[in-house]
């Protein structure tokens, strides 16, 4: 499946004012949760309609509503919970299925420390949201832990994504799209994206931020 960077001008904008080093807590949450909205425009515009009629202001009128699958929007805890609101100001009526996930500072290991997920999920288009896929570890747990509960049609959205991260995801679920608003230069040492954003958890939650 295709990798989408989006390059829409108020994205690029706005992701431009998120790499600032001295951006606050809340003008990086705002811009988070904006990006995310815009990046749910572009990740949905292959949903299905179908045509119904409404009695209208001059009488009846024929409509369109949305008549594909129904969708759980999947945030990876902490960051993930950054995007949600963005999201879920596009598709409101969503149902939505946490995902913990913490990445090992020194392994960059990704691991699950929590899974409440909707039910039905094969009857659901599952898109998970976390700003950062760096290595690709949290991302292709959580798409594992979904489809193993069912999941057949996912899309990832992220802030900002390494080469490398996508690569691997690409390597383990060829069948997963994933929709970025920047694809960046690479990973440093420690496994942080270049230029990147930073730790977007951190940035987020307003706790302290290590040297990466
Ligand atoms: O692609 P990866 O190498 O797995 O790295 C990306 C993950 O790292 C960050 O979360 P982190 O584990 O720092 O947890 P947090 O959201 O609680 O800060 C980020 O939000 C991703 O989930
Ligand atoms: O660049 C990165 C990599 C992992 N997690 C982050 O928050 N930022
Ligand atoms: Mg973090």
């Amino acid at each position: 499946m295709p990798v989408h960077e989006v390059k829409h001008p108020l994205i690029r904008h706005k992701l431009g004012l998120m790499r600032r080093s001295d951006i606050s807590t809340k003008n990086f949450r705002e811009l988070a949760q904006e990006v995310a909205a815009l990046l749910t425009y572009e990740a949905t515009q292959d949903f299905v309609l179908e045509k119904h009629t409404i009695e209208g202001w001059a009488g009846p009128v024929e409509v369109e509503r949305l008549s594909g699958k129904k969708v759980t929007i999947v945030p990876i805890l902490r960051a993930g919970m950054g995007m949600l609101e963005g999201v879920l100001t596009l598709i409101p009526g969503a149902r939505v299925s946490v995902v913990g996930q913490v990445r090992n500072e020194e392994t960059l290991e990704a691991s699950t420390y929590l899974e409440k997920l909707v039910g039905e999920l094969d009857q659901r288009l599952a898109m998970i949201v976390d700003p950062m896929l760096a290595t690709g570890g949290s991302l292709i747990s959580t798409i594992d832990l979904l489809k193993k509960a069912g999941s057949t049609e996912i899309r990832a959205l992220v802030l900002v994504a390494a080469p490398e991260g996508i690569q691997k995801v690409q390597e383990a679920h060829p069948d997963v799209s994933i929709y970025t608003a920047s694809i960046d230069e690479r990973l440093n040492e420690k496994g942080y994206i270049l230029p990147g954003l930073g730790d977007a958890g951190d940035k987020i939650f307003g706790t302290k931020q290590k040297d990466h």
